[in-house]
């Protein structure tokens, strides 16, 4: 058959336009391996973007990179890794090759992403773990984070990589700024009820509480053992660099601005985000109807899982994985209804959703590398 088709000619000129299709398309798709480069690798989110592309069939690390860490095997600076033989070591950013190089995933501290990604070839795409390109608004940046922006040329090209509500603007993107822990675990509920008018835009509060990896490995005072153990203490009250970026994404799905209340806490544990968040319902509705508008906005996405009955989110529940766990329950007062959602703030809330855009952005599968169950207990 193979021959008799060869002879009319048509199935080899549809081999070749394959074959160059194929070469045309973005890096990932008919299955072709996408070549990574972290930059931050000795961070937290970088050794957690490791582990989850150890466990991706089309994603190669090329390069890792590092600043004080650089020149020593990434098993050295964490041993969990010490089973895989293929790792690069560590190199210093300047040292970082580009050649063949498809992602670079920026792990770097705020303010430092700017100039990277100014300086990455244009032909790579970039997923930037930072909040250097959250903020569409470039004053807004410059006030929050207190430095000037360092490409502001590059800010328009920028996608907010909320993957479940942006995905067909991460799909063209070539660069994606990738969302903040608590904005995710925030928007990811209210921003379709937002946008559908079924909780009012005044009186949101969003209780927050994180585990200290969100801080990252670099040692400071407000992460050590005895600051963190035993305890639990609110901070940025009322001032958190995150309130911009959850209220940009809040007033874009509402379609007015949104302002709100955010208290984040940090808890005694590694990893975890949980947001206990309060809202008032539009005149007549109740949790089930707020309920059911989740169900259905995420009945497709495999890492938003809205919980049946009366299941209660849990950051043990999440640990490890990519999922946001959600449910929605009617509060004593009528007119208010409570939200719960959790997240691992290293992975659906930096690494995992970092891998997420870049599935979307190379045209491969979303869930590729993301399908490990949470671990627990
Ligand atoms: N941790 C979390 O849960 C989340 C973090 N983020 C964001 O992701 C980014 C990375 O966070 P995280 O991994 O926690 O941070 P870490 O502090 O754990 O890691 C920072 C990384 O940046 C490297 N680095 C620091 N300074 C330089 C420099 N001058 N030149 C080159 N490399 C440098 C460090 O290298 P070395 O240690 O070798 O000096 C390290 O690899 C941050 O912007 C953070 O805000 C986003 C969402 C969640
Ligand atoms: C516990 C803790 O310190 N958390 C960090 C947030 C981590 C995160 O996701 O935010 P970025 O990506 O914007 O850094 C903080 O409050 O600044």
């Amino acid at each position: 058959a193979a021959t008799g088709a060869r002879a009319s000619g048509a199935p080899l000129v549809r081999g070749v336009a394959r074959r160059l299709a194929a070469r045309m398309a973005a890096p990932g798709a008919a299955g072709k391996t996408v070549r990574v480069g972290v930059v931050g690798a000795s961070g937290y989110t970088g050794a957690e973007l490791v582990r989850l592309l150890l466990s991706h069939p089309q994603a190669e690390i090329a390069f890792l990179s590092a600043e004080r860490s650089a020149g020593k095997p990434y098993a050295e600076v964490y041993p969990q890794f010490a089973h895989v033989k293929a790792l690069p070591n560590l190199v210093k950013l300047e040292d970082a090759s580009y050649d063949g190089v498809d992602v670079v995933f920026a792990c770097l501290p705020h303010a430092m992403s700017h100039k990277l990604v100014a300086s990455v070839p244009a032909r790579c795409k970039v997923v930037d773990l930072s909040a250097d390109f959250r903020l569409a608004d470039i004053p807004t940046y410059e006030k929050w984070y207190n430095v000037p922006h360092g490409a502001p040329e590059l800010q328009p090209e920028a996608v907010y990589g909320l993957c479940e509500l942006n995905r067909a603007k991460v799909a063209t993107a070539r660069i994606v700024a990738n969302p903040g822990c608590y904005p995710t675990a925030a928007q990811l509920p209210l921003a379709p009820l937002l946008s559908q008018r079924l909780i009012l835009k005044e009186g949101i509060i969003i209780d927050a509480k994180s585990g200290a990896t969100g801080a990252g490995r670099a040692p400071k005072e407000g992460t050590l053992f005895c600051e963190v153990a035993d305890g639990l203490a609110p901070y940025g009250i009322a001032s958190h660099r995150h309130l911009p970026e959850i209220e940009q994404g809040l007033s874009l799905a509402a379609g007015e601005p949104v302002m709100c209340t955010f208290t984040p806490h940090l808890m005694p544990m590694s990893r975890g985000i949980e947001e206990t968040i309060y809202v008032r319902t539009a005149p007549g509705v109740r949790a089930a109807q707020l309920k059911a508008a989740l169900q259905a906005q995420y009945a497709n996405d495999e890492f938003v899982a809205i919980l049946d009955g009366g299941a209660v989110p849990a950051t043990r529940h999440v640990r490890g994985s990519n999922l946001c766990t959600i449910n929605v329950f009617d509060d004593r007062i009528d007119g208010q209804a409570i939200i719960i959602s959790c997240i691992d703030n290293l992975v659906k809330g930096a690494s995992g959703q970092a891998i997420q855009n870049m599935n979307i952005a190379c045209g491969l599968p979303e869930h590729l590398g993301l399908r490990g169950a949470p671990v627990f207990p």
